[in-house]
């Protein structure tokens, strides 16, 4: 039985990792955390994380960038293993989750979904082929309206494994307002929509001389984020220290 601790419970994540672990006989989360404790959980919910009183072997993060330093302290001083799913976190932010693998299990993720860490590998392919054609590489991704970060943490993920296979010759483009001159070759422009209940939508396209290849994942339910990470929870759990992802999961390593 893994016992998860839900940080973020009762955000709109955590109230879906809470359903599916309700179905899991495998799994069961004993306490959450959150800035208000204002939604009935079958669990205790904790305000200030250091009044836990309950063991857990395994975090599951959905919250805030903001949040992450003091999460991270809390994880290094109970030696419990993260599931890291919050996005947009800065370069600070990642070098305290980098650091603090060498002394606990972190799995850090944008996306949880089966569908995107596959096609993670395969825009690598696909951008090895078709830049020495020279093609052109634009994201665009499309998410709900209360979604804080931009871009997604899934688009930079993807524009990341790009570069990886193209040399890390890429510089990335946000905005075309503040540019005023021709696209340069080796960029990827990073797009970002934003509108009513959109779950998430990746587009990765390859633009090159009379013909776009586009490859394609859209999420139909949030569910797929949360059966990611429940499994990445259970695989985490049996670690002691480490940097991890998805990838590890999926191939079971
Ligand atoms: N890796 C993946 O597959 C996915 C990642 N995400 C990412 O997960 C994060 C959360 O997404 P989502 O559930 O939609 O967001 P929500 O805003 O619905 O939930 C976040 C929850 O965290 C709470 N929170 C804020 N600050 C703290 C804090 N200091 N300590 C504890 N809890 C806090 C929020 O409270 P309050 O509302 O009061 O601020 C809220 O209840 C985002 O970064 C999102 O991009 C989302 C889906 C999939
Ligand atoms: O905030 C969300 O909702 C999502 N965030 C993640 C991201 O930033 O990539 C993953 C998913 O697309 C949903």
């Amino acid at each position: 039985m893994t016992r998860i601790i839900m940080h973020g419970c009762n955000g709109k994540m955590g109230q879906v990792i809470s359903r599916i672990v309700e179905d899991d006989k495998d799994a069961v989360i004993v306490a959450g955390i959150d800035v208000n404790d204002n939604i009935a959980n079958p669990y205790p919910v904790f305000t200030d994380m250091n009044s836990i009183d309950v063991e857990g072997d395994v975090i599951i993060d959905f919250s805030t960038a903001k949040a992450v330093p003091s999460l991270i302290d809390y994880a290094k001083s109970k030696k419990l293993p993260v599931v890291l799913c919050t996005t947009g976190l800065n370069d600070e932010q990642l070098n305290i989750v980098n650091e603090a693998s060498k002394e606990i299990a972190i799995l850090l993720s944008a996306n949880m979904s089966l569908g995107v860490n596959l096609l993670l590998n395969l825009v690598k392919k696909a951008a090895k082929t078709l830049t020495a054609a020279n093609f052109d590489i634009e994201i665009i991704e499309k998410h709900h309206n209360q979604k804080i970060d931009a871009p997604s943490g899934t688009a930079l993920a993807f524009a990341d494994s790009i570069n990886e296979s193209l040399n890390n010759e890429y510089s990335y483009t946000y905005d075309r307002t503040i540019v005023k001159a021709k696209r340069d070759s080796k960029e990827i422009g990073i797009h970002s929509v934003r509108g009513g209940t959109i779950v998430g939508e990746h587009s990765i396209i390859f633009a090159g001389k009379d013909e776009v290849v586009e490859l394609n994942h859209n999420a139909l339910s949030k569910d797929i984020f949360g059966v990611g990470a429940v499994n990445a929870a259970k695989f985490l759990s049996q670690k002691s220290k480490g940097m991890y992802d998805m990838q590890n999961v999926i191939e079971g390593n």
